[in-house]
């Protein structure tokens, strides 16, 4: 494709996504999957160019305003993020702007005018407000630097660079080395180990994992490292009986098998029947499939579950949340996600969380987990827990795990019991953990 007709189909998709509801990865996947003659290179090119366009979303914005220009549509912050990223002049983008087939039309007046006042500017400044600087809402700038303080910028800085691509060797199949002589084999180099998980592997951006042999095999799945500590922390023994009780797509389930080295029992539940389906056939090639046993529940009041009371040696809560701790994969969620949403999760987790808790045997284990960085999805609820529950003792996170890495300074956090990760501090997707043994039986 020629780099104006690359510059068009970011325009085109910008602007599908601004004005639907949807998300951008679908936005992207519907876009390709109606243009399959677009190969590659142009692919990985003009999803990389969208993504930018969300992650600076803020300053783009900022800028254009500072001009004076009166559109903020994909044409302008197209023309805005060459100028201010791309350090492109008025005659480099007349080139792509050009109006031959598949290209954007011709520049007008009014946009050469906007280049001139962008040139030798940089998409950073310091009259910026910090909302913008940070690339936030205002309502969750606000939240989070309630919660970070000074470090904020660091932090949403990190939030705001691509992921590279997480693995976590499964060793029901085989070892972390086997697994990395098997990529090498499939012709994938700078293989990292990940620094926390013990059996986690970082891989450069863009490599399809999908078709290696290793993936194929079962020998490795994706995941975060954020998860891969979470399953460590859910501290699964083989023998044990485990509820994983918003099971989803099996992430953590299979980690959880694994560990447990496939003896045991994991029941992995979740009101989303598809979502089961897919941890089905992902237990299958993991050869975990014996030890898991999926049910569909209608909610955290199912009653199977209610007949389960104190049953279970460990209860894995990974919520549905926010998913803001996702901003480094999914960019555009903080424009998309408000206030009200927030409320309504917590609602909903409290509720799951009170469920959970009442699973657990005396002696087990409740671990609550989300990849949400909001005090309202976290500290928040851990701590009206805390006050309400006093059959729960809280588990320092050391105490399970010796090696783990400590978790991100957050005021208040300090010696308390529960792990923050964050990609500034640790790498990782943004993570809670937290978790806490039943001390006595109770009835709840
Ligand atoms: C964060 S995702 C789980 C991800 C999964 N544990 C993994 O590692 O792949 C949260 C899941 O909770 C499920 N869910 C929502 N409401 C629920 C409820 N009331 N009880 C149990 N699961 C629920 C959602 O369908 C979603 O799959």
């Amino acid at each position: 494709m020629k780099p104006g007709a690359r510059i068009a189909a970011v325009i085109e998709l910008y602007d599908g996504w601004t004005h639907t509801r949807d998300d951008a990865d679908r936005v992207v996947s519907g876009y390709f999957g109606n243009r399959r003659y677009i190969g590659g290179s142009d692919r990985r090119d003009i999803g990389e160019r969208f993504y930018n366009l969300i992650r600076h979303q803020a300053r783009l914005g900022w800028w254009l305003a500072e001009c004076g220009y009166e559109y903020q549509d994909g044409r302008a912050r197209a023309i805005a993020q060459l100028a201010l990223q791309n350090g492109r002049s008025v005659d480099d983008i007349s080139d792509m702007f050009n109006g031959e087939e598949f290209c954007p039309d011709v520049l007008h007046p009014a946009e050469r005018h906007l280049i001139s006042k962008l040139s030798g500017q940089t998409i950073d400044h310091d009259a910026q407000p910090g909302a913008v600087k940070t690339e936030l809402p205002k309502w969750l700038y606000a939240e989070l630097l309630k919660l970070h303080h000074e470090n904020l910028q660091a932090e949403m800085a990190a939030y705001n660079q691509p992921a590279k691509l997480d693995l976590r060797v499964n060793t029901l199949r085989g070892s972390v080395d086997s697994a990395i002589r098997s990529l090498e084999q499939d012709g994938i180099h700078n293989i990292e180990k990940t620094p926390y998980a013990p059996n986690g592997l970082r891989l450069p951006l863009g490599v399809n994992m999908l078709v290696t042999a290793a993936y194929k095999d079962g020998l490795i799945e994706i995941q975060d490292e954020a998860s891969q500590i979470c399953v460590r922390l859910a501290d699964a023994q083989p023998g044990m009986t485990v509820l994983d009780m918003c099971a989803g797509g099996g992430g953590k389930t299979l980690g959880m098998a694994a560990d447990m080295r496939g003896r045991g029992r994991i029941l992995a539940c979740d009101t989303h029947g598809a979502r089961l389906d897919s941890a089905r056939k992902r237990a299958k090639r993991a050869g975990a499939g014996d030890c898991i046993q999926l049910r569909i529940i209608a909610d955290e009041r199912d009653s199977w579950l209610r007949s389960k009371s104190g049953f279970f040696d460990r209860v894995l809560l990974d919520v549905p949340c926010s998913g803001l701790g996702t901003l480094r994969r999914n960019p555009a969620l903080r424009w998309r996600i408000g206030q009200r949403d927030i409320r309504a999760l917590s609602l909903q987790q409290a509720k799951i969380l009170k469920a959970g808790a009442g699973r657990v045997t005396k002696g087990g284990r409740l671990i609550y987990a989300t990849c949400s960085i909001l005090g309202e999805e976290n500290e928040r609820l851990i701590e009206t827990f805390m006050r309400d529950r006093k059959d729960f003792k809280p588990v320092p996170i050391n105490e399970i795990w010796p090696d783990a890495p400590a978790s991100v300074p957050v005021p208040g956090g300090k010696d308390k019991p529960w792990l923050r990760l964050s990609p500034n501090v640790h790498g990782t997707d943004g993570f809670f953990v937290a978790v806490f043994e039943r001390t006595a039986k109770g009835n709840k």
